[in-house]
């Protein structure tokens, strides 16, 4: 499959734009106007500069408002676009895309605008380049993909073709299944976006909330599926217009970029397989032959090679999450009053062990100096540790070296855009076997925490869409709806992503732009348990406390969900918090916040699938006034050690 990439959907010059595509893997870009115009590059130097990177010019966009005039706007048209047919030409651009016409038509008569098109080919073509006419979702009277294409049959003229840009044919919920109706030679250029599903009017959620594939809610496999039936072989280009991309780093913009174009090309090439499901072929191969035999008259014929990825490798249990930071006393304090177990020191590495049931938190000091503590990694085991990590690395996320002396267990890890580390490890019985390069645990009760429940962790601005795309791809974890919950510092978007049988479950929080300075970052490891109440009780006995929560959070709760006096009496006393679904109930109850970093204990009745998010405001105002507190009277956290 070959891959482009619009400039419009990086920040930086033009250059920087160029260099980045390439540095990602990119074969071509689209050039987006406003970028070469204030550029002072000259377009023989750009084109020289793409020459120069081994990456192809694939189209100048955008032209607008062209066809639907009447004959002297058309004039006028015609020689606007003679200025930018001859500066293509400067450029070694083939294929300019004409957006449908959103000011200046007048008519929505079908014939004038295929006759329009037909005299703007035959200009094309002595300039010996070709038009991609796109429907805009907006347009005045083509906002439709089956329109456009209906002009272009009707303009029959070999340079004027489509442009198919998933944002507007599925924002407006047309069947992209018609597109296998259109020749593939009359598709000319094919542009792809993702979107969150929003209400809002097209124009906006297009400029400002379109992601890279694998972010949204579109099913862009599916559409692809429809295109490569057509037969077409054309680049599979990203226009993303995103206010957020718009100011990231380029570089990393362009990587997470090209990530996306991978996993759509996987999700293009399971579809294509199961399209075919049934014939002879296929079923082992990786590589989606160009060459696929044609089934006779009529049958759609499939070009384009698209590779599959090595299948995902499903966690089958948490083994671990790593927390690092320079003092390490407070945590410690936290597990133990808990009831997790020591098991000392690694080997040969300079972490610890903490466990408790099936809960392993593995504590180590930053990598770089740094005060605040981090969710620095996360721990699973898979069936085929060595098939995850490639996966991973085959969508372009860098491997972390790791050293491991002789009997030690290797460990696959991959980062993940913030800088997290996941590790993939062999499933082995009742307990991993690294577990033993860690020393005996003290005694300590019988264990009431399960297992690592999930994990939240926090992300910069610029990492957070990154992020869901990466846990998607890689994890094939899939996205539950966002919410967003109201702290003292802003709204905290959050995005859950889980595996398909919960075992591993991680939410996503996206800090509030310029609260950081004094923000609670939500970043949090939560264990399953079978009782919370007796577990908080228990905790106590340790000289355990809570984060606080306030009487009016149980008022509220009593008028909500009529407890029973004996819970609600509970709830109140231990700092337990409550929740209810559908199906089930959810106690929980936190640690106070050490830095940025907090515990959770949650327990889940019958089915209840969520994570207290109702409760979640109430939380973050506690930690935020704990953290308040603490800075007021100048004091660390109390800490027995
Ligand atoms: O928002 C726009 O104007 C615009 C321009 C060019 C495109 O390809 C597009 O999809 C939208
Ligand atoms: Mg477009």
């Amino acid at each position: 499959m070959r891959t482009s990439i619009a400039t419009v959907c990086l920040s930086g010059t033009l250059d920087q734009k160029l260099v980045a595509a390439r540095a990602a893997g990119f074969d071509g870009v689209e050039v987006f106007e406003p970028d070469l115009i204030a550029s002072p590059l000259s377009p023989e130097a750009v084109r020289a500069r793409a020459e120069e990177l081994g990456l192809s010019l694939d189209l100048y966009q955008p032209f607008r408002d062209f066809e639907g005039v009447g004959q002297e706007l058309l004039d006028r048209n015609l020689r606007r676009a003679a200025a930018k047919f001859a500066l293509m030409h400067r450029l070694g651009i083939r294929t300019m895309l004409l957006c449908s016409n959103v000011a200046t038509a007048t008519s929505g008569d079908e014939h004038l605008a295929a006759g329009q098109l037909r005299q703007l080919g035959d200009l094309a073509e002595r300039f010996d380049v070709r038009v991609a006419y796109e429907a805009l979702a907006w347009g005045t009277f083509v906002d439709s993909f089956d329109a456009a294409a209906r002009i272009v049959g009707l303009a029959a003229h070999p340079r004027v073709g489509l442009c198919l840009d998933s944002f507007h044919i599925l924002s407006k919920g047309h069947d992209p299944a018609g597109i296998e109706d259109i020749p593939a030679d009359r598709i000319f250029f094919v542009q792809m976006a993702d979107a969150p599903l929003l209400s809002m009017d097209a124009l906006s959620w297009s400029r400002h909330h379109r992601l890279f594939p694998g972010e949204g809610d579109f099913d862009l496999g599916g559409f692809m599926g429809h295109l490569v039936r057509t037969g077409y072989d054309g680049p599979v280009s990203l226009e993303i217009f995103n206010d957020t991309f718009r100011q990231a780093d380029p570089f990393a913009t362009a990587v997470h970029a090209r990530r996306s174009l991978r996993w759509l090309e996987h999700e293009t090439a399971v579809a294509t397989r199961r399209a075919r499901r049934g014939s002879d072929e296929g079923a082992g191969s990786t590589s989606e032959a160009a060459a696929v035999p044609d089934e006779g008259a009529g049958a759609h014929r499939v070009r384009m090679a698209t590779t599959l990825l090595p299948a995902v490798s499903p966690p089958a249990e948490v083994t671990y999450v790593e927390l690092r930071t320079g003092d390490l006393r407070e945590l410690r304090h936290l597990l133990r009053q808990l009831g997790f177990r020591a098991h000392g020191a690694h080997r040969s590495k300079d972490v610890e062990l903490w466990s408790q049931g099936a809960a392993r938190i593995v504590l180590g000091a930053p990598e770089a100096e740094q005060d605040q503590p981090t969710v620095a990694g996360i721990g699973l085991s898979v069936q085929d540790p060595a098939a995850g990590a490639d996966r991973a690395r085959g969508l372009y996320a860098p491997a972390v070296p790791r050293e491991e002396a002789s009997g030690e267990e290797p460990l696959l890890g991959v980062r993940a855009p913030d800088g997290s580390e996941v590790f993939f490890g062999a499933v082995r019985g009742a307990e991993p076997q690294w577990v033993r390069e860690f020393g005996r645990p003290d005694d300590g009760d019988p264990p009431s925490i399960e297992r690592v429940d999930h994990v939240n962790l926090a992300q910069p601005w610029e990492h957070f869409d990154a992020a869901v795309l990466f846990f998607h791809a890689v994890l094939d974890l899939r996205t539950e709806p966002t919410t967003e919950v109201a702290a003292p510092v802003g709204l905290i978007r959050s995005q859950v992503l889980r595996s398909s049988d919960g075992v591993l479950r991680v939410a996503l929080n996206l800090v509030p732009s310029g609260a950081s300075a004094d923000a609670i970052l939500p970043q949090h490891v939560a264990f399953a348990t079978s009782d919370a109440l007796s577990l908080a009780r228990a905790a106590r006995g340790r000289g355990f406390e809570p984060l606080d929560i306030p009487d009016n959070h149980y008022d509220d709760l009593q008028a909500r969900h009529e407890l029973e006096p004996g819970l609600l009496e509970q709830l109140r006393e231990l700092n337990v918090m409550y929740d209810r679904d559908g199906v089930g109930e959810f106690l929980h109850f936190y640690t106070h916040p050490v830095g940025t970093v907090f515990l959770e204990v949650v327990e889940r009745r019958g089915g209840y699938a969520g994570y207290g998010a109702p409760n979640a405001p109430v939380r973050l105002a506690s930690q935020y006034r704990h953290r308040h507190a603490v800075r007021q009277v100048g004091l660390a956290n109390p800490v027995a050690s």
